[in-house]
């Protein structure tokens, strides 16, 4: 973060003013113009009200400046900048050098900055021995505490302007006001103020109560503008969070200009969005307001509200609290899901939870939500999935996120290739221990028709014990573990792919895998019982024992299960290989082993000699062959037909990898796509996230999933054609999503992905810049 300017008494400056040339505002200051004591109390101000721990390193450099809040050292090196050093703190004073001249404050009181106050405030005891209130914080707290008088309110209305140019250009602000307290009066509140800090009840409500009765009559000084610069990539990781699917909504405690400026910086706002705003004072006007909003919208569909629309709804935190009032919190959140994007401004982060929490309720959906400073914890962990990014806000919100990372950029390779391949893994790791342990154990129940009912199990106990010890423990390992549904590259490069196989893990498809089971189960019975005929196995006319029988079928169960895994993974590795065959090896070198063990222990007397009488039956080494290609025939034909004629996209991408060709050489001699994800899956998150963009500062995002669909891709491909210099880069991956809604005009559901992005600062360089840069390639 970094100071970028500021307006004192009603005078903007600028960075030039400011940094390059001649400092404009110190030449006021001591030129005792009329702003001369405005701009003294200012940087005063920004040297004395803060909480921040100063670090004095051991060769006499600079002074290093620690503080949970990134701003407040913004505003302290920036005043340092201007000659206002904050020099030394201890519980009881401050010290500054103003202008070269040392100045100690005693501190009297300090009233600590939380998001439902959005402002701080400290009182100190001047070196002339006057009592000082300072106050630095969100406009709308201070502008309300203002003394009530003409030029008060004619510094508020220039003070505003430039708070709005400030907003603007992206730059966050900070308003400062101070007061002058007599001492009797400061006496008399102190009393109050002690009160309520040694509530043992009560203790935060009374203290805010004792700050509203000081916190008034206020004398504007200015505002600060920081720049809170994007971090690294951020435009093209919510670029490729929206191409997989995934809308995003913006959370901020920001102001709405700044959030609407950020919201077009890391385009999740386009030029050609409407941009709905709801900013009213009442219950019944922000009624009104919704309601217009959606007879608007739905106007041109027979008073039907389209999904999907190419507008976005911006609201602010008291309006918020009307819209989530449960007579409202429908409609607004019909409107918020119509549209492809939101933005919530000024949000508390209580306000933040409500909203992740309506959205996870209301909609059904999978909600995932990034944060980095302590206002993101209640949103992360009402969410279903919590982000939390260690930056320089602490770390609030990694120690309370389920997943913790260092950059919001890294929400794109924890999204798109480990959530991918573990979804992906887990779910055929889940089927995969139902299937193996199916398969073994209902050949137990055809069995039994033919013993009569009458209890007998068909392997030997041990045996069946150790099927999921050792003999069927290393599949789901391989599978597991090792298994990767298209490379990390091409995942990543290819966010489309995201939306394959999202929804592997249903009910459908465990029907599926039970059926397959029980089919392989039967198969394996009926054909070994078949090729076991009356049981004269051997040329010496011995019948064999039902003990034969079901070591035949323990083996090709073993070789059944494996070849099936070997044919559900994806990508074969050398623990592929060693999982499938190594798997079967240990059982035949068990089998031989455990019929001779009885000779040494007195363990397994039934299965003794058993391996000599399985392995020299011709029929067993026929069955070994046979069994396992009938049993699995069908699954190779439906793999085959997969995997050539009704290839997803993620098929084709891996044949294009494997075959080192490009993709879109292939992909254009194809015909239109199958569709890769199913029309009735939802994703939904938030996120939210604060980091240092590389050598620059740091940026805050947090993102919110609502919905993204194929519709949406139409428009998509409609709107390509109307010359938005952006999208001509991204007309190949248009192309693709219109295969998909061309095959899919008929179903009225839609995928339901998004994700919200709150708060991303930056300047106006950094948004061309920015624009300029992100292109990600879709074919
Ligand atoms: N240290 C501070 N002292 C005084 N006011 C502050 C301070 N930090 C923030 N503020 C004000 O309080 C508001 C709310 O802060 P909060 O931390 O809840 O959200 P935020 O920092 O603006 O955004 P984000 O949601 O990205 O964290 C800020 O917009 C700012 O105006
Ligand atoms: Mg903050």
């Amino acid at each position: 973060m970094e100071f970028k300017g500021c307006t004192v008494f009603g005078e903007i400056y600028n960075p030039e003013d400011l940094f390059h040339g001649q400092n404009e505002l110190i030449t006021n200051l001591e030129k005792e113009e009329e702003s001369a004591e405005y701009i003294r109390q200012f940087l005063t101000l920004l040297s004395v009200c803060h909480s921040i721990i100063p670090e004095y390193p051991e060769d006499g450099g600079q002074t290093i400046y620690h503080a949970s809040s990134p701003d407040e050292i913004a505003l302290v090196s920036g005043a340092r900048h201007l000659g206002y050093v904050f020099e030394k703190r201890t519980p009881q004073w401050v010290e500054i050098t103003a202008l070269d001249k040392l100045e100690r404050y005693e501190l009297l009181n300090t009233i600590e900055f939380t998001s439902h106050r959005k402002r701080m405030s400290v009182i100190v005891k001047a070196p002339d021995g006057r009592i000082k209130l300072y106050v630095k914080g969100a406009d709308s707290m201070i502008f309300e505490r203002l003394k009530d008088d003409p030029a008060m309110e004619e510094l508020k209305q220039k003070t505003n302007a430039h708070l709005e140019e400030f907003s603007t250009q992206g730059l966050r602000t900070l308003c400062c006001a101070m007061a002058e307290i007599p001492d009797h009066v400061y006496d008399e509140w102190q009393e109050i103020y002690q009160e309520a800090a040694t509530d043992i009840h009560d203790r935060e409500r009374l203290l805010e109560e004792a700050a509203e009765l000081i916190e008034k009559d206020l004398h504007l000084l200015g505002a600060t503008a920081i720049e809170d610069k994007l971090q690294e990539k951020v435009p093209e990781t919510i670029a490729a969070l929206l191409k997989a699917g995934i809308s995003v909504w913006v959370l901020t405690g920001d102001k709405q200009e700044t959030a609407i400026n950020i919201g077009h910086s890391c385009r999740l706002l386009t030029p050609t969005m409407e941009l709905l705003i709801i900013n009213r004072d009442s219950m019944d006007t922000t009624e009104e307001c919704l309601l217009n909003y959606i007879a608007q919208l739905s106007a041109a569909s027979n008073g039907v509200l389209p999904k999907d629309n190419d507008a976005a709804v911006i609201v602010d935190g008291p309006t918020l609290k009307f819209a989530l009032d449960p007579d409202l919190k429908d409609d607004f959140l019909k409107l918020c899901c119509s549209c492809r994007a939101v933005i919530v401004c000024r949000a508390s982060p209580m306000q933040k939870a409500e909203i992740v929490e309506l959205v996870t309720i209301r909609t059904g959906a999978v909600t995932l939500a990034i944060g980095d400073g302590a206002n993101d914890v209640a949103m992360i962990q009402k969410a279903h999935v919590g982000v939390g990014i260690s930056g320089l806000e602490g770390l609030q919100a990694s120690l309370a996120s389920d997943y913790a990372i260092a950059q919001f950029r890294f929400l794109k390779k924890l999204l798109f290739v480990h959530g991918a391949w573990n979804y992906d893994r887990l779910t055929k790791l889940i089927f995969y221990s139902y299937y193996k342990n199916i398969c073994l154990h209902m050949v137990e129940l055809w069995f039994a028709m033919y013993s009569g009912w009458s209890g007998q199990i068909v392997y030997e106990r041990w045996t069946i014990g150790f099927y999921n010890m050792f003999f069927t423990a290393a599949q789901p390992i391989a599978m597991g573990v090792c298994d990767r549904y298209c490379s990390q590259e091409m995942r990543l490069k290819y966010p489309i792919l995201y939306r394959q196989n999202q929804d592997a893990f249903n009910l459908k498809a465990f029907f599926t895998w039970i059926g397959n089971s029980l089919l392989h189960s039967m198969c394996i019975f009926w054909f070994t019982y078949w090729l076991f005929g009356p049981g004269v196995l051997w040329s010496n006319g011995k019948v064999a024992g039902y003990l034969v029988m079901g070591n035949f079928i323990y083996t090709y169960v073993v070789v059944v299960v494996s070849l099936k895994s070997g044919l559900e993974t994806k990508s074969w590795t050398i623990f592929t290989h060693i999982s499938i065959w190594g798997s079967i090896l240990l059982w035949f070198t068990f089998l031989t082993a455990y019929s001779y063990v009885y000779l040494i222990l007195p363990i397994g007397l039934e299965m003794l000699g058993i391996a000599g009488l399985v392995f020299s039956a011709p029929i067993f080494w026929l069955g070994l062959v046979f069994v396992p290609l009938a049993t699995l025939l069908p699954d190779l034909l439906f793999k085959a037909l997969e995997d050539t004629e009704f290839q997803t996209l993620a098929d084709k991408l891996r044949q294009c990898e494997a075959e080192k060709v490009h993709p879109k050489a292939m992909l254009e001699k194809e015909e239109p796509f199958r569709r890769p994800y199913k029309d009735d899956l939802r994703n939904l998150g938030v996120v939210q996230a604060l980091d240092r963009v590389l050598l620059q500062g740091y940026s805050y995002m947090s993102c919110f999933f609502m919905k993204g669909s194929n519709q949406a891709a139409k428009k998509n491909a409609q709107t390509s054609g109307e010359g938005n210099a952006g999208e001509d880069e991204e007309e190949p991956e248009e192309d693709l999503h219109s295969h998909f809604s061309d095959r899919d005009s008929d179903s009225d559901e839609e995928q339901q992905s998004a994700l919200i992005v709150r708060n991303v600062r930056l300047n106006q360089q950094d948004i061309l810049y920015i624009d300029g840069v992100e292109e990600i390639e879709l074919f």
